[in-house]
């Protein structure tokens, strides 16, 4: 398994993928940076124009909802209409799901396009699969464990490979699941590290495309690895932020395979 984990993130670096991602403001600069810094090519698009020829060139493409509104709701299910159409994967970051009706429905909607990855926070797992949860915004108020059972049932209704971030990762497929025990809480005092988790996930997918519970390992035992490392270097989220991309840059076959903090089950 490890081996097989650290092929992906190999690959990513070899061949640098074009991560083609529909994302929010407020994450854009910080998951390009860490596209790049993994070794992976990204780029934003929602024009309604090009997002189909941006899907065409594109190994992968990442839907995040975060601060979406009509205009861009229209381009995320023009593009995903694209992915399917040429079976490329595609993720969904569910930011927010819960919080409003609007949210609700329109990923109630992209669902319908059926994601190959589902990447969320506990709250935001736990109301796609319309468990009862209490969102606040886009932070959870949940531990990843209460929506494993969430988790399990989305990804049977779905078909998709969900995971649920937190201080553990759960890495969910129909019959099995990856927990990940890397990271710090510090990640969770910067903003977009999940739309980041979600966009290197997408990489991951582009370069193993018949292995999407394999890549969403992957890319989440990545992020909680550079998370580990840069933790140890900053005092706080400022320098936090920074370290991380250097981590992710950095990383080598030898730490990762000595830090790695995997359980499979069953
Ligand atoms: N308490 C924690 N301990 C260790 N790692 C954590 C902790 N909280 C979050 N992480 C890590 O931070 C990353 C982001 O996960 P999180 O669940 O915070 O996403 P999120 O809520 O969707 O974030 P955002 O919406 O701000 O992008 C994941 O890689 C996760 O493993
Ligand atoms: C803070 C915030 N608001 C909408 S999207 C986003 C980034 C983290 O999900
Ligand atoms: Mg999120």
């Amino acid at each position: 398994m490890k081996e097989q984990l650290w092929s992906i993130l190999s690959a990513v670096r070899q061949n640098s993928p074009l991560v083609h991602n529909i994302t929010n403001y407020v994450v854009m600069n910080n998951t390009a940076n860490a596209l790049l810094a993994a070794g992976a090519s990204p780029v934003m698009a929602h024009a309604h124009s090009e997002v189909s020829d941006m899907v065409s060139i594109a190994g992968a493409l990442v839907v995040n909802i975060g601060t979406l509104d009509e205009y861009w709701v229209e381009s995320m299910k023009l593009a995903v209409k694209q992915a399917n159409a040429l079976q490329k994967a595609w993720v969904l970051d569910p930011v927010g799901a819960g919080a409003t009706s609007y949210r609700n429905n329109v990923l109630e909607e992209l669902l319908s396009y059926r994601p190959t990855v589902i990447r969320g926070n506990a709250s935001e797992i736990m109301a796609l699969a319309k468990f009862s949860s209490n969102t606040k915004g886009v932070d959870s108020t949940s531990l990843s464990e209460e929506a494993l059972e969430a988790a399990q049932q989305l990804s049977e209704t779905t078909s998709a490979v969900v995971c649920v971030s937190g201080a553990t990762d759960y890495i969910v497929n129909k019959s099995n699941y990856n927990a990940l025990s890397n990271g710090h809480v510090l990640m969770s005092r910067i903003t977009g590290m999940g739309c980041t988790a979600s966009a290197l996930v997408g990489a991951c997918c582009a370069v193993s495309a018949d292995n999407a519970f394999a890549a969403t390992t992957a890319a989440m035992a990545l992020m909680g690895i550079a998370g580990d490392i840069a933790a140890e270097k900053a005092p706080g989220p400022g320098t936090m932020q920074v370290q991380f991309l250097d981590a992710l840059y950095q990383l080598s076959e030898y730490d990762f395979r000595e830090r790695l903090k995997l359980e499979t089950n069953p």
